[in-house]
């Protein structure tokens, strides 16, 4: 190992978040989690598996967080491939990670093993079993301390199966310590009903502190950022509310289509993949009030109250688009009318929030990739300035830019540098590259895995979270997939349907033209 430290310290360092709570309530602080660790990939031979899963791990074990006298990874799946085919496929996947050194890499590699089998065949999971205990006894697992955590990098339509098999065959064995942990990967259901049906099946199965839905962009360093922004900062306090914010754009954007995904693309849709799990979950923590503590269950509790607070969808505040040439997709239905843009505003009745429109954007095939929170005060009253420029200024803007080149920037109006009184628009800029530099952000996944081992569920998705965040966007997508309301071409590259700009103008947006931000260079 590359990074040096003994078993205990890092034990310890698997445990040692400050403030912070295991689901169970037991102070994470006190309580060192020892003993056998078996992660197990289920799906280990797809796309996730080898993009993010393994990487993330890789990424653990090459900082510490591992340790190879006490972790065992497992892949299983039903395409037939021995242990060196499965470290051969995700060997070149984690090799440029952070750009660091990897001369552990075959260390790790030699962590990992491979069981074929079905995601309903009990042959399957008693060897998959089978496996992880002679792992735990080669490891003289204490009986009870051993972990489990079984991550789902499959297609929701096997989870049911899957849950079974593991409750039925692959459950750690003592009830002495110890525990089995399940991850599992949106979509979870198509809508409300699907939802709680997929909620009332696993639940059956394990307890909620047993399972972490994870949303990847509750791992995003920015987005973990928010609430230390909002209740840390004595400047944002007294400002965030409806007294002074007009609106509140939420948006992400990609410069490239469904790229081989089309087929569960097309099932999903815009909405379903990043609008009612990604982009809600920031809503919620842009949204939120102040939570009792940073106990996971008070942060939740809070998400779960600003949910309830968010009014039915208007359809008129509400534009979808397609883009040109996506249904040449082989996979994808010549009739499809699945929306790979959309602009939806939601409105929350709640004191702080009555009035404000928060308008949440995202869209394949646009002319950029970014995600951001623009957050666009109301104009200064009794605008003193306005005549020194010949122009209006621009409203002031606090832009949190979660990717590419995370950053936060606040657009406000300065005098003009020389003689004249006039004045420009200019920024205050946080660029994390320049201000951190030689700072590596870890990966959304690394996070969350790391909080998985640790049980801390404050950045998991909550089951009356999931529903609630089903009801808001149910009718909406019933009435998208009834074929009741059409999605608008719009060509690849370009900003998406005008008639979003128009639906951004109506609900409050103002425009600043001519200021473009440019990220600092060092
Ligand atoms: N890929 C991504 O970028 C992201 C994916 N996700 C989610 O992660 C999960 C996994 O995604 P991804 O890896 O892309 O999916 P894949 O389509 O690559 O499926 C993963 C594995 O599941 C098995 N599988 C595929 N289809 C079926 C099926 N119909 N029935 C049974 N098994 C099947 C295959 O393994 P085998 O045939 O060998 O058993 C496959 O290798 C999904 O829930 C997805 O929504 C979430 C965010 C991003
Ligand atoms: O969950 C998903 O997210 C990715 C985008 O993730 P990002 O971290 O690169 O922003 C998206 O491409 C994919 O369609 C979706 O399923």
């Amino acid at each position: 190992m590359a990074v040096s430290g003994s078993l205990v310290e890092k034990n310890m360092s698997l445990s040692s978040r400050s403030d912070s709570f295991s689901s169970d309530g037991r102070d994470l602080e006190t309580v060192p989690e020892t003993g056998c660790l078996s992660i197990i990939v289920l799906g280990a031979s797809g796309d996730l598996a080898k993009k993010k899963t393994f990487p993330a791990l890789w990424n653990l074990y090459r900082q510490g967080f591992l340790q190879s006298n006490e972790v065992h990874i497992f892949g299983y799946a039903r395409t037939r491939i021995s242990d060196d085919e499965l470290r051969d496929r995700i060997r070149g996947y984690l090799v440029d990670s952070h750009g660091a050194s990897t001369d552990d890499l075959p260390q790790f590699l030699q962590l990992i093993k491979y069981v074929n089998g079905g995601y309903d065949s009990e042959e399957g999971f008693r060897l998959l079993d089978k496996a992880i205990s002679e792992h735990e006894f080669s490891k003289n697992s204490q009986e009870g301390t051993s972990r489990r955590l079984f991550y789902l990098a499959l297609p929701p339509s096997v989870y049911p199966s899957v849950c079974k098999m593991i409750r039925n065959f692959c459950m750690n064995k003592s009830d002495l310590g110890g525990w089995t942990r399940i991850v599992v990967e949106k979509p979870f259901g198509k809508d409300l009903d699907t939802s709680e049906e997929l909620s009332n099946q696993l639940g059956d199965l394990f307890d909620e502190k047993q399972l972490y839905r994870i949303d990847h962009y509750l791992g995003k360093e920015l987005v973990q950022n928010l609430l230390v922004l909002r209740f840390a900062n004595r400047f944002f306090l007294p400002l965030w509310n409806r007294d002074n914010i007009d609106n509140i754009q939420i948006v992400f954007r990609e410069d490239f289509g469904t790229e081989g995904r089309g087929g569960y693309f097309d099932e999903y849709g815009i909405i379903r993949d990043i609008i009612q799990n990604h982009l809600l979950q920031v809503l919620c923590l842009v949204a939120m009030e102040k939570p009792v503590s940073l106990r996971p269950e008070h942060i939740r509790d809070e998400k779960v109250k600003v949910l309830q607070s968010v009014l039915p969808i208007s359809y008129e505040e509400a534009v979808i688009g397609q883009y040109e040439g996506y249904k040449d997709d082989p996979t994808v239905s010549d009739k499809s009318n699945t929306p790979t843009f959309a602009t939806v505003v939601l409105r929350i009745h709640n004191e702080r929030w009555e009035g404000v429109p928060f308008i949440l954007k995202a869209g394949k095939a646009l002319n950029s990739r970014k995600a951001e929170i623009r957050v666009q005060f109301k104009d200064v009253p009794g605008d003193i300035f306005r005549f020194c420029s010949g122009v209006k200024q621009g409203r002031n803007e606090f832009v949190i830019r979660l990717q590419p080149s995370e950053a936060m920037y606040m657009k406000l109006t300065v005098k003009k540098p020389g003689l004249e009184m006039a004045t420009i628009q200019s920024e205050m800029d946080l660029s994390y590259r320049q201000r951190y530099q030689g700072v590596t952000i870890p990966e959304a996944y690394e996070r969350l895995i790391l909080d998985t081992i640790r049980g801390d569920q404050q950045h998991f998705v909550r089951r009356d979270e999931l529903k609630v965040a089903w009801e808001i966007f149910t009718p909406l997508l019933h009435k998208i997939d009834n074929g009741d309301l059409k999605p608008i071409p719009y060509k690849p590259g370009s900003r998406g349907p005008a008639e979003a700009d128009k639906l951004l103008e109506k609900a409050g947006y103002v425009q600043t033209h001519g200021y473009i931000w440019i990220p600092p260079t060092l």
